[in-house]
């Protein structure tokens, strides 16, 4: 039977895009259907805006600690408008990108509504086309709890349309969205209150970074509540906002943004009509092959069980699985043993592997840490001194490191090097044989005691 694509994506994120562009790149005819803009969430209103202001952020941090390197400059404004019509120019500018890089190669795109109708056909706002292999990547969305007033609050697609900078913020859930846009509000010069239910934020992160994290947004001037349960959200008769919690109430506030965590965009999907069941929380379950257990049916990305939600992760995904598909690679899979991923603080946070805590209850005894804390010549003199924490999660007689954890000044850069070892099966021993860069922070991580 003929078909009107080898491929069809649904979703035109880093997923989906990935998928078709290899797709096609080997001779095959491909589709992507997206409801929104190219590019998806990190794009539009993830990696690619945030990044963007905590660049922004960074200079106005510059700024505050030029004197002490004896400029005579005084941080005398900022025009919040200014910043984000320059970061949506930015954004359009790669949309079009893609759809002329698409069109080159000979991609569809079909822009509506995707669902599933049987196995190889997908409906576009009632349009139809088949495929011989249907590729599902919706993503996620942030998640808004069920709690009295919680529509009062904003999300982070909320915090990339804000035209104006708030003065106050509330900002529920200290994970990565949490922790990233309470540094850039920070540094911005906004009022920041950090609440979680957890009592410290990045919860699932080594007790290192959580430590340095809870003291570099302490130094900030950020207020945390945490732990702390958000029973509802009330809007007083000036407009401000609070937040209820058990016996405490946070007030004034003009806006209040959920970071909760996100839930994959499965519903109106169609996975009933093709017999896909998804988890009790809406992730579609897949095997080590991204297969969804409909034989021509993939899922990638953020919408799938249990995959990290990451851009590069979701990229791996699609481009693995079309190299296996249409370039004779089929041993091709994806590993997720060590995903380096850096929360982008002020200053950031790294990490890669086990933390400690995993590792000692995967290996015991055999676990040997190796760490240091210390101030970065960068923050030698300046009247904020934000330190560097390293931490080495080292295994066995052998020592080889499985995991790598640091918080500070340049961590962002410092990381996806070091995580090249990790994958490779680096040693403490091959750290220490390694010439150091000096001064940098990162020679700390082959000299460590
Ligand atoms: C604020 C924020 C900051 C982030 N920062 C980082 C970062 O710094 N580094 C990092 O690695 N990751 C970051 N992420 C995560 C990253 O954005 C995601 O992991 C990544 O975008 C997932 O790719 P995906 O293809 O699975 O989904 P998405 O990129 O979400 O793409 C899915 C696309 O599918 C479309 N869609 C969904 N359902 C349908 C349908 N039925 N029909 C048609 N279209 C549909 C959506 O409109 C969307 O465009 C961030 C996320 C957020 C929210
Ligand atoms: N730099 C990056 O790579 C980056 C940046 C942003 C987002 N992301 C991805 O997007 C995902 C979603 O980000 P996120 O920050 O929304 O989720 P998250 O899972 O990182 O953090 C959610 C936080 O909310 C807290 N929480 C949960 N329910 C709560 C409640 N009812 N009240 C108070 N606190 C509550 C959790 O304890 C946790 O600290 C991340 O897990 C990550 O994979 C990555």
């Amino acid at each position: 039977m003929a078909y009107d694509y080898d491929m069809i994506a649904i979703g035109a994120g880093s997923g989906g895009l990935s998928a078709v562009e290899k797709a096609a790149e080997f001779g095959r005819k491909a589709a992507v259907v997206e409801a929104k803009h190219l590019g998806g969430t990190c794009v539009n209103v993830g990696c690619v805006p945030k990044k963007v202001m905590w660049f922004g952020a960074n200079i106005a941090s510059a700024i505050h600690d030029a004197p002490d390197f004896g400029f005579d400059v005084a941080l005398k404004g900022f025009d919040w408008a200014t910043l984000v019509d320059k970061r949506q120019q930015y954004i359009k500018n790669i949309n079009e990108w893609y759809a002329g890089y698409l069109k080159d190669l000979g991609v569809d795109v079909l822009q509506g509504w995707g669902r599933l109708v049987d196995e190889h056909t997908v409906e576009v706002d009632g349009k139809r086309y088949t495929a011989e292999t249907i590729v599902l990547a919706p993503g996620a969305e942030p998640i808004v709890p069920p709690v009295e007033g919680a529509d009062l609050g904003i999300t982070s697609d909320g915090f990339f349309q804000l035209r104006e900078q708030p003065k106050n913020v509330a900002i529920i859930g200290a994970g990565y969205i949490g922790v990233e846009l309470a540094g850039v509000f920070r540094s911005l010069g906004t009022e920041v209150t950090l609440i979680d239910i957890m009592p410290e934020p990045v919860p699932l992160f080594d007790s290192l970074l959580k430590e340095q994290v809870k003291t570099n947004l302490i130094d900030q001037g950020v207020q945390l509540e945490m732990p702390f349960k958000v029973q509802k959200l009330e809007q007083a008769s000036d407009g401000t906002l609070s937040v209820v919690g058990e016996g405490k109430t946070l007030s004034g506030f003009d806006k209040v943004i959920w970071s909760v965590g996100r839930r994959p965009l499965t519903r109106n999907l169609g996975l009933d009509a093709v017999g896909i069941e998804t988890d009790p929380r809406g992730y579609i379950p897949v095997d080590e092959w991204q297969h969804t257990g409909v034989a021509n049916i993939y899922a990638i990305g953020d919408a799938v069980q249990g995959f990290p939600q990451l851009t590069p992760v979701a990229i791996r995904a699609g481009r693995y699985l079309s190299r296996r598909l249409y370039n004779n690679e089929p041993e091709l899979k994806l590993d997720l043993t060590y995903v380096p991923t850096v929360v982008f603080a002020h200053p950031p946070v790294g990490t890669v592997g086990l933390t400690e805590e995993k590792a000692r209850e995967q290996y015991g005894d055999a676990v040997k840490i190796y760490q240091s804390v210390f101030t970065p010549m960068r923050f030698a003199f300046t009247r904020h001194q934000p330190k560097t924490a390293l931490k080495l999660v080292c295994v066995g007689e052998d020592e080889k490191v499985v995991g790598i954890h640091i918080a500070g000044d340049a961590v962002d850069e410092m990381l996806q090097g070091f995580a090249v070892a990790v994958q490779m099966g680096a040693t403490k021993a091959d750290l220490d044989a390694t010439i150091a860069i000096h001064p940098t922070s990162s020679e700390e991580l082959v000299t460590m005691r």
